[in-house]
């Protein structure tokens, strides 16, 4: 969607992976749907060096609603947990320097059952601007997915009216993926900044490597339609929850870098440990996500559970790219795997050849010809992630 927004990939943190529609406030004071939730993870955004690492949207997912619509119509959040409103915390989101997200559903209903947008698209793109909001997610449950074809757009089309910059993210295309409908990226890029186009993402590795195999087997279909302001979603950032590991935590902050995803933690940053926190904020990985270009990398190699992928960066040299290269362990056989491979067979030809450095670790292969191998050792269902920079001709010369 060409508004301006989105021109990299959006950052933030959203609530619905970790937190659910846990809405007893009264048992579970701490971790219920509440304005305190979302204050405290604004605060923490903050205090972490979340936000100085590009992290800048906080997002209330389903379940924030009250039941019914006001007397004239108007959707209201939940009067005990939002006991403020919601234009009220996003001010409080704004005045921590952040931006603020919401959650609606085109359809009768929310997924959880909360009040859905038919019938009040105008009205609900008015309110969200008059609260402030920055992001809408608008979610597809109860509701015909041929429907969405003119429904998204129609409610884009309020939103814009409203004269408020808000990004838009729609899971039109997995709902018509689910009910067999081709969906038309066209349509879809032009009237979204991002969209989902597979499951929602759980807590589990086996959940990453669906989404992996997703976007590698249809990566002709979808790559094509990521750019500045349009992104494919392959939903949250899982890491620092249960269900991963350390080595796999690192495999989907790399993956979901190559992919050019948005990065939307869900996860519990009063209790993150550091080790997964770092990951999260790394700025070597955080810098090949939000990288200008926009192009989203592709899966250039997969056999016996080793894949490599591969996104173009920049700096670009007479119209050749700096790369990501990112190495994939997908076998569970204990050992790391040893992966060697010659750079011009990854497609780096450039004859100045590259400044090769690991993204995780920092090391400095120094600079690599297109003829040289490069090798690497891959923990199970975990990655290398190195980056190749194009070098000019003349920085080879100190090197000899
Ligand atoms: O209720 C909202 C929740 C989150 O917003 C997800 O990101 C959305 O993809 C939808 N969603 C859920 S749980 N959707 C859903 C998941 C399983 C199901 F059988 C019916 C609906």
């Amino acid at each position: 969607l060409d508004n301006g927004l989105a021109r990299t990939p959006p950052m933030g943190w959203l609530a619905w992976e970790r937190f659910r529609c846990n809405t007893d406030c009264v048992n579970d004071p701490e971790n219920c749907i509440s304005e305190r939730l979302f204050m405290q993870m604004a605060d923490l955004l903050v205090k972490d060096g979340y936000k100085a690492a590009g992290y800048e949207y906080i997002i209330v997912d389903d379940c924030w609603l009250a039941k019914t619509r006001d007397s004239k119509g108007r959707l209201q959040a939940d009067p005990e947990r939002f006991p403020s409103g919601i234009k009220v915390l996003a001010d409080y989101v704004h005045s921590k320097g952040l931006k603020f997200g919401i959650y609606e559903d085109y359809g009768n209903y929310t997924c959880a059952g909360y009040p859905g947008i038919l019938g009040y698209l105008e009205t609900d793109a008015n309110t969200f601007a008059e609260w402030g909001v920055d992001y809408v997610k608008l979610d597809g449950c109860y509701s015909h997915p041929i429907d969405m074809d003119q429904g998204y757009p129609e409610f884009g089309y309020h939103l814009n009216l409203t004269g408020r910059p808000m990004i838009y993210s729609c899971s039109w295309p997995v709902y018509q993926i689910y009910s067999g409908i081709e969906p038309n990226y066209t349509a879809i890029k032009g009237a979204c900044n991002l969209w989902r186009n597979f499951d929602d993402i759980q807590d589990s590795w086996q959940s990453i490597q669906s989404v992996i195999d997703y976007y590698g087997d249809n990566q002709d279909i979808i790559v094509p339609q990521a750019g500045p302001g349009h992104w494919n979603d392959p939903d949250m950032l899982i890491i620092g929850n249960f269900g991963l590991s350390y080595e796999q935590s690192k495999s989907q902050m790399a993956m979901w870098a190559i992919w050019a995803s948005p990065l939307l933690m869900s996860v519990d940053l009063r209790t993150i440990r550091n080790d997964y926190k770092a990951i999260l904020k790394n700025k070597k990985i955080i810098a090949v996500n939000q990288d200008i270009l926009g192009i989203q990398g592709r899966r250039i190699y997969k056999d016996r559970g080793i894949e490599i992928w591969a996104r173009p960066i920049t700096p670009v040299i007479r119209n050749d790219f700096s790369y990501c290269i990112a190495f994939l362990n997908r076998r569970t056989d204990g050992t790391p795997s040893e992966v060697s491979v010659i750079n011009r067979e990854l497609g780096l030809t450039h004859a100045g050849g590259y400044r090769v450095d690991d993204l995780y670790t920092d090391k400095d292969y120094g600079i690599l010809s297109p003829e040289d191998k490069i090798t690497v050792d891959v923990n199970p269902s975990g990655v290398v992630m190195l980056r190749f920079t194009v070098a000019s001709a003349f920085q080879k010369a100190p090197y000899l």
